[in-house]
């Protein structure tokens, strides 16, 4: 069935193909893909575009000596392929499976992890540093995509580049994508390059003919040198780049594995740091996929002739409540606005964009940008909404402190993806904004138990002058009635289950729903337990919490993050202040980076599904019920 594909072991074996065999392998690559992640779901349309480049790369590198850092690294899926991993593609992104990321841990062939854009240039250029002061000589090769070329660190680390001199391959994977339409300034330069009439012409033979301009007596020396210049900037294909003392290479068609070869090996005999600009098709080889690479970017388990999901999509999601609150609180209140930093869809904002183009601002993967822009927008009085991942807001912490709580400005953050996420693992779970978040001083933060509530605190987030977060997850939001749910007051929660006095458990958001099964499971096992919906992380409910807490035997508190300052951490805080010295038990996400996998795995094996807790919390019953025994002989 793979002819060529079978005959890789590993990389060197790429080197024994004729041309012809190469675009029979590109193919069967292909094929593997489509088919495998079909049925694991992962990121297909970006895999699919950098089969030949991978190739190439493999065929001029080493990647053993030589060290490749894949931006991102949702792209890594072929170099996985042939460097030893086909075989575990059938648990991509599982549990214990092979990650959907380079890991270090995973191969000797992955240099460097990634999950969050724009770091590659910056961590080749750390380690082209390192090998030139221990004076060795293999090469650095980061593979940055036009999407993550609009991160800042991306153009930090070109700037540091330019002038560090170091031998150093960017190679920029130009598919005029990023998960949704690339946007911004350089993309639009990109977009330049990709058609101008120079193309394929080598830079040298431009910069003669430059020098071949004559310059006679001083003031023409100078009005010859502006001419150069301005000729220059006309021709020099990747100007921006060799302005900063890169030299630039390109545009080369990436699916041509032949001159890809001769480009690298090219860049190989270039001293100083080369940008080599590579054109490819994001999702090419499977048709729906050219057509719509936003929606192969990502993928679950899908039928692979239509394209559709295997599973019911229709559910309503998190992120979908919060496009739609969005829209209806626009439609109140002109000031409010919308600013992605490349999320427009995960973050269910399309609908948002579509309605309200110009209160909608995609400002690509730049979320310490989209956050102070954001400031900007508030101290001009407007209202704007930030709908951000919390693993990608972890970018942007100093700009939340300095520019928004600081100046307690109206910006409210709709923390996207909060606790486990899932297969991404890692370098994705939202498993830190409690902690970083709820220290800042005048933000208000709050987490929704589910969609209807969500709703609600965006409308009341509207209403707050001041800086407001709201944390949910990735995934379904439960039905959302149409009307609002409870009004929602500063700082005051709920009680969503009144069983009795012998427990009482503090779920935060989206916990809850374990929380009520965990009542009702210790209802049947004869133990009373009441469950408080807080809704509030910051300003605590203080009056609620200190009255069940008084009021109960056992205190409990559960949520989806990690347990060092948490949400159960403020509560034991407040316990302790207000002399209440009971024991406080809580649920919540280890002192580690937690693995990828489905996320009612991950939870069950944290101790956070609902049977786990209700084990926990009986066992606590027994253990107390036998020392009372004990203590009475
Ligand atoms: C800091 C950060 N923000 C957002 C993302 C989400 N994200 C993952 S891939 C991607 C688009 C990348 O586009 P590009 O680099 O062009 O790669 P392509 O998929 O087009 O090959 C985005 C926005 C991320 N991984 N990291
Ligand atoms: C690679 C990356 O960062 C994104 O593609 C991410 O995987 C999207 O996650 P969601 O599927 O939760 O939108
Ligand atoms: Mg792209």
């Amino acid at each position: 069935m793979y002819k060529y594909l079978n005959q890789i072991n590993s990389p060197h074996d790429l080197r024994r193909l004729k041309e012809t065999e190469i675009e029979v392998l590109s193919k069967e690559i292909r094929r593997f893909l489509i088919n495998s992640v079909s049925k694991t779901g992962g990121h297909l349309a970006s895999n699919l575009g950098v089969v030949e480049l991978t190739l190439a790369m493999h065929t001029i590198f080493d990647s053993l000596r030589d060290k490749f850092i894949w931006d991102v690294g949702h792209q890594s899926y072929v170099h996985k392929m042939i460097t030893g991993r086909r075989e575990d593609f059938t648990t991509l992104r599982q549990y214990k499976g092979l990650s959907g990321f380079p890991k270090r841990k995973e191969s000797f062939h992955d240099h460097f992890d990634t999950g969050h854009s724009s770091t590659s240039i910056s961590a080749a250029l750390g380690m082209a540093s390192v090998r030139d002061l221990k004076r060795e000589d293999h090469s650095i090769v980061a593979v940055i995509g036009d999407g993550a070329l609009t991160g800042g660190m991306a153009f930090e680390a070109l700037n540091h580049a330019g002038q560090n001199k170091s031998n150093l391959l960017v190679i920029l994977n130009d598919n005029e994508m990023s998960i949704s339409q690339n946007v911004g300034g350089m993309s639009n330069y990109l977009s330049k390059l990709r058609t101008t009439p120079m193309y394929s012409k080598v830079k040298g033979d431009v910069e003669n003919l430059i020098s071949q301009i004559p310059a006679i007596g001083k003031t023409m020396v100078k009005t010859a040198e502006k001419a150069k210049d301005a000729i220059k900037y006309f021709v020099v294909p990747g100007v921006f780049f060799e302005e900063l003392g890169f030299t630039y290479i390109g545009p080369i068609d990436g699916h041509n594995y032949n001159a890809l070869c001769k480009a690298l090996k090219q860049s190989k005999n270039i001293s100083g740091p080369v940008l080599l600009h590579v054109l490819t098709k994001k999702g090419k080889g499977y048709s729906l996929a050219e057509a719509s690479p936003h929606d192969f970017h990502g993928v679950s388990p899908f039928k692979v002739d239509s394209g559709k999901p295997l599973s019911n999509k229709d559910k309503v999601t998190y992120s979908d409540v919060a496009g739609k609150s969005l829209i209806e609180l626009a439609e109140e209140d002109q000031r409010v606005v919308s600013i992605t930093a490349a999320m427009p869809a995960g973050t269910g904002m399309t609908g948002f964009s579509q309605r309200y183009p110009h209160r909608f601002f995609d400002v690509g993967i730049a979320e310490q940008h989209a956050v102070t822009f954001a400031a900007g927008m508030a101290a001009e009085g407007y209202k704007p909404f930030v709908p951000i991942y919390s693993t990608f807001l972890q970018r942007g912490f100093d700009q939340v402190v300095h520019d928004v709580c600081i100046q307690n400005l109206p910006v409210t953050l709709l923390v996207d993806r909060a606790g486990l996420v899932g297969n991404d693992g890692e370098t994705h779970h939202g498993s830190f904004d409690i902690s970083f978040l709820s220290c800042i001083p005048n933000l208000t933060f709050m987490s929704p138990k589910d969609g209807k509530e969500l709703r609600a605190m965006i409308k009341y987030a509207g209403k707050v002058n001041g800086p407001v977060a709201i944390r949910y997850p990735r995934g379904s939001a439960g039905e959302v009635a149409s009307e609002l749910g409870e009004e929602i007051i500063t700082g005051k929660g709920e009680i969503v289950y009144e069983g009795g006095k012998d427990v009482v458990i503090f779920a935060l958001g989206h916990m809850n729903d374990v929380g009520l099964k965990v009542c009702r499971s210790l209802q049947e096992q004869g133990i009373k337990a009441t469950l408080v919906n807080p809704r509030f992380i910051k300003p605590l409910d203080e009056y609620l919490i200190l009255q069940q807490a008084h009021r109960c035997k056992r205190i409990y508190t559960i949520e989806d993050h990690i347990k060092i300052g948490g949400f159960g951490t403020q509560v034991l805080t407040l316990l302790n202040d207000n002399q209440i010295n009971k024991q406080v038990k809580i649920f919540a996400l280890p002192d580690m980076f937690v693995e990828h996998g489905n996320v009612e795995i991950l939870h069950d094996f944290y101790g956070l599904s609902g049977e786990k807790i209700t084990e926990s919390i009986i066992a606590d019953f027994v253990s107390n019920a036998s020392e009372k025994m004990m203590m009475s002989r």
